[in-house]
């Protein structure tokens, strides 16, 4: 779900984060942006005093770190980013800029500063829209900044230090970081808290409706955006379609009746009264036309009791081919495509106005017809189809998520609940019999597709010569990295059954890199030799003790100086943040011995078996990457 459907104009964008700093990784994936990062090499050197004012230099210093960005990864010729975004925070004081302290006297002399004072805190964010023309780059730039005001409390000398010996202030413009110890020292924040952890989220998304809805002509009244858009109709999340700016034609559109109903009969939005297709959120407006009820609803919940249904529904529509058919030949009418699926003409009616309801389907007087998403990912042959994952969710994981309820009383999974059959290993019963297999070798297939880019490019492995994807499955990833990385020789090591059933994935074309498969069970059998080991989503499907085994396999063949990769939903170390991780592990639970873990839960299973200098990076994508290197 994305609560801000501007964001979602983003989804089928290759978007780069070009910034290291967690905190903005953090603040973006949290609304759900899929992104990239790539950490600028730009140094933070423009003369500060050739600018008439603070903020102009944190935004030419944004702009010139996504500009580097944007040019390296050109060159490169990875693919040529389609929206790189930048940031650069400041804080001033007494006209002076502070930015990073070098080291911790430096951070004494900048909170000594602060003590006791109001300072502004700015971001400057760039955000770049490239594309490529005769191999050229071409960009367009759209920047702005944002100030936050904060008062520091007097602080005494020995809190300062005790602060500074935290080691927190290092990393931080201004030389604290007040989402942390740092908040002790605030009296008070005065304007967005997000701007002085490093990026101005709502501005962020202020800018880019400007963007991405802009005002229709006639409309001058609208020509400014004070509040971010809320129509939340599923066909605001795909690019290049509905691009009408539909949140301010329906604006004070329909009125309510007392049952809270709009006029229209449209259930209506909280936030500016606008007809909307999902969703129950039922406002009611007082005189200055602030919606008064919106507050009371639980409006999250209400979603969530619906979302089962409407995950269903698009299982339903995918596993009848319902989108092939509409891709082939729609518009189509209801009755036409029953007739073509096999199916009754009021179920498929009503079944294709829930879909279009929730914009999978556009629905026009000539019928049905799929919308860009819907051709792209529902489609089985959509260019990123997750049509083999749909089909497994529908199949496999919704009768055991059914179990739920028993898989947390009991805390063990659910197959024999599920399928009438006790679950012995894992993977003898996905490969039971050969429509399973298939099945669940697609499923695997359409995340591994979705993700590879991703996972590929999380961190720079061109040192490599050779690779060994164990569990690589279909070779999906394999043959990513062959593209990206052309001195790379990848060997795919998965079970014999598997191996067995990999042609019908691979891709087609001869100027693909070649991979190798061999067939093992990486538990058992000697692992292929390799510079770098990848386990993508495999440890998550494991208990600790079954880990053990495979990292002292890994461990023992390799040489000081080869590396693992691995490639999982890695969850904040509280737990508490990430919410697709998190039901992923929930779905563990389900179906295996395994769970989804945190980045330290990670790294301290990967140091017992000798691995050293544990990165992780958050992808914004489905998969996350840790990478790290026998001692
Ligand atoms: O209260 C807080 N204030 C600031 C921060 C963090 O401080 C840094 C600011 O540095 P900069 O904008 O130069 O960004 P970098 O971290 O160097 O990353 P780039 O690669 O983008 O240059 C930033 O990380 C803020 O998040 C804080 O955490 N709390």
């Amino acid at each position: 779900m994305v609560l801000n459907p501007v964001l979602g104009k983003l989804v089928s964008k290759r978007v780069v984060l070009a910034s290291a700093s967690p905190r903005r990784q953090e603040i973006l994936t949290n609304v759900g942006l899929r992104f990239e990062v790539v950490p600028s090499w730009f140094k933070e050197t423009l003369e500060k005093s050739s600018f008439a004012a603070p903020y102009e230099y944190a935004v030419e210093t944004a702009k010139q770190k996504a500009l580097e960005v944007a040019n390296r990864m050109h060159v490169k010729h990875l693919r040529t980013p389609d929206v790189v975004i930048g940031a650069d925070t400041i804080v001033t004081v007494d006209e002076q800029i502070l930015e990073k302290p070098v080291d911790k006297q430096d951070a004494y002399r900048m909170l000594s500063r602060l003590n006791g004072k109001e300072h502004s805190v700015f971001t400057g964010v760039a955000i770049i829209h490239c594309s490529s023309k005769d191999n050229q780059l071409e960009t367009e730039v759209t920047d702005f900044y944002e100030e936050t005001k904060v008062k520091f409390s007097d602080l005494s000398e020995e809190l300062l230090w005790e602060y500074i010996h935290s080691g927190e202030p290092m990393d931080k413009a201004g030389g604290y970081g007040i989402q942390a110890l740092g908040g002790m020292l605030v009296e008070y924040v005065h304007g967005d808290f997000l701007n002085v952890v490093g990026f101005p989220l709502n501005h962020f998304c202020k800018k880019l409706a400007e963007l991405y809805y802009p005002p229709p002509k006639h409309n001058v009244q609208h020509k400014k955006y004070d509040s971010i858009p809320s129509v939340d109709t599923f066909e605001n999340l795909s690019d290049g379609e509905s691009e009408s700016s539909d949140f301010t034609e329906h604006k004070g559109a329909s009125k309510l009746d007392s049952s809270g109903m709009c006029s229209s009969g449209a259930i209506c939005n909280s936030e500016n009264n606008s007809s909307i297709k999902t969703g129950f959120t039922v406002p009611l407006e007082n005189q200055n036309g602030v919606s008064e009820s919106a507050a009371k609803l639980p409006s999250k919940i209400l979603e969530l009791m619906d979302g089962f249904r409407a995950s269903k529904a698009m299982f339903v529509a995918s596993k009848l081919k319902m989108f092939d058919h509409l891709k082939d030949k729609g518009p189509l009418k209801a009755v036409d495509i029953a007739n073509e699926v096999g199916t009754s003409v009021c179920g498929t009616e009503r079944l294709l106005d829930a879909c279009a309801a929730l914009g999978l389907l556009e629905k026009t007087p000539q019928g049905y017809s799929n919308t860009d998403s819907a051709n792209t990912y529902l489609t089985s042959d959509g260019e990123c189809s997750l049509h083999g994952y749909i089909i497994h969710s529908n199949d496999h994981i919704w009768p055991l998520f059914t179990n739920l309820e028993s898989a947390v009383k009991e805390g063990s999974r659910q197959n024999h609940r599920a399928f009438g059959k006790k679950a012995e290993d894992l993977f003898k019963d996905y490969y039971h019999s050969q429509e399973v297999k298939q099945r669940f070798m697609a499923a695997m297939h359409s995340i591994a597709q979705l993700t590879a880019r991703d996972v590929a490019t999380a961190f720079d492995l061109s040192r490599f010569k050779s690779a060994c994807d164990l569990g690589g499955c279909t070779g999906a990833l394999a043959h990513e990295l062959g593209q990206i990385y052309p001195n790379l020789k990848v060997t795919v090591f998965d079970l014999p059954e598997v191996i067995a059933n990999t042609s019908y994935f691979q891709p087609p074309g001869q100027n693909t890199a070649p991979v190798t498969f061999i067939s093992g069970d990486f538990f058992k059998d000697d692992l292929p030799e390799a510079d770098l080991y990848i386990l993508s989503r495999i440890l998550h499907d494991w208990p600790d003790e079954k880990i053990h085994v495979l990292l002292s396999k890994i461990s023992a063949v390799c040489k000081p100086g080869c590396e693992i990769l691995l490639a999982e939903m890695v969850l904040d170390d509280e737990k508490k943040n990430r919410s697709t991780a998190l039901l992923q592990s929930l779905n563990m639970l389900v179906q295996t011995e395994g769970k989804e873990r945190s980045g330290s839960e990670y790294r301290a299973l990967l140091e017992q078996h000798g691995f050293a200098n544990v990165k992780i990076r958050l992808t914004g994508n489905l998969l996350d990457v840790i990478l790290c290197v026998k001692a």
